[in-house]
């Protein structure tokens, strides 16, 4: 394959626009990626806490860690009710189980899976302190309906369409899934400037929008990552693998978080995401449990000096 340059950047530029979306690429994401250095400990690569699962849904906490883990933090601290945990220490080992909210992380990932009052009482527990502390929150599934009217940046939002489409109708925007998936952009700039969070709407290009209060807001596109990811439960892995890259990031810096950075920290993590879904099996079937497995590698490859995919060039 051979990549032509438009040009098109430069006549934007000259015309004094920009473009609507633009994608990190392999290199970008080398950028963003925590690499742990020589004198390292598990505290100074992060620690993500997550407040997911429960008894309907025991699968979307583990598979949450699994993307946490796999992506590298230096610890996991997963709380929720005992059944959950049971199933997530027996799944994941390195996992520390049990404690509360008051727990001290770089981040959180809240809700896959959450559908109980408790869970809820816990998520709306984090997003209160996790505000006022600056520390990122990715906010999934069951978490969506607790999002206060008006959030930090910080908050990260990983709604699909058919839930950026209940959030918007709950702050009186009414909109159908149908209407999100016709017009992603307009749908996903208007759920950040109502809300304030960074809005990570998934699909088969996964956009992010979180800086910018207008509705030309800047999007980061991600994608396409092969349809075959379009599987129960891969939002659950991903929310791991964001909340583990915020904890990362989040750790090696004592500035305080802009915009910007959170958008292209999570848009590094739908970008590897997709990449471990083509890896786990090409061209071919993937599980949520696969793609989180493949992790490890895609990483490898692509923070390998050879080239960004891990060819040699
Ligand atoms: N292993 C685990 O523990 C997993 C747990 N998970 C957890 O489950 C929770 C709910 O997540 P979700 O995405 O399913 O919820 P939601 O946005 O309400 O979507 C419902 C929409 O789908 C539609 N619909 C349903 N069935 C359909 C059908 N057969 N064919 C076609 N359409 C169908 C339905 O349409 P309707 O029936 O209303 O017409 C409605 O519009 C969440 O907490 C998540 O984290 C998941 O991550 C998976 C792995
Ligand atoms: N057609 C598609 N092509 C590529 N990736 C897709 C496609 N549809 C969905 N995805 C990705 O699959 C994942 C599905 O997440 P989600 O809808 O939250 O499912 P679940 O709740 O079961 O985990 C997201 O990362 C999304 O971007």
């Amino acid at each position: 394959m051979q990549v032509v340059d438009l040009a098109l950047a430069a006549e934007l530029a000259a015309q004094g626009r920009a473009p609507t979306a633009t994608r990190l690429e392999d290199l970008d994401v080398r950028r963003v990626w925590p690499v742990p250095d020589a004198p390292a400990h598990k505290y100074t690569r992060g620690v993500v806490g997550v407040v997911a699962g429960s008894v309907p849904y025991p699968g979307a906490a583990v598979l949450t860690v699994a993307g946490a883990t796999a992506t590298g933090c230096g610890m996991v601290r997963y709380v929720g009710p005992a059944h959950v945990r049971e199933q997530v220490v027996a799944a994941h080992p390195e996992v520390v189980a049990g404690g509360s909210t008051q727990v001290r992380v770089q981040a959180w990932v809240v809700g896959p899976g959450v559908q109980d009052e408790d869970q809820s009482a816990r998520v709306r527990e984090v997003l209160q302190a996790a505000a006022a502390q600056d520390v990122p929150v990715v906010v999934d599934a069951g978490a969506l309906d607790d999002v206060p009217d008006r959030v930090p940046a910080t908050v990260v939002l990983t709604p699909h369409a058919g839930e950026l489409a209940r959030f918007l109708s709950a702050r009186g925007v009414p909109v159908e899934r149908s209407q999100v998936e016709a017009e992603p952009v307009r749908w996903a700039r208007e759920a950040h400037v109502r809300s304030g969070a960074t809005v990570l709407l998934k699909g088969a290009v996964t956009l992010v929008v979180g800086a910018g209060d207008e509705s030309c807001a800047p999007v980061l596109a991600q994608g396409p990552a092969p349809a075959w990811l379009a599987t129960a439960g891969a939002g659950d892995v991903l929310a791991g693998v964001l909340g583990a890259l915020l904890a990362g990031v989040g750790a090696r810096s004592d500035q305080p978080w802009s915009p910007g950075v959170i958008m292209r920290a999570v848009a590094a993590g739908v970008h590897v995401h997709g990449l471990a879904a083509a890896h786990a099996n090409p061209g071919g079937p993937v599980t949520s449990p696969a793609v989180a497995h493949a992790l490890p590698g895609v990483v490898a490859r692509l923070l390998r000096p050879t080239g960004p995919r891990g060819r040699e060039s």
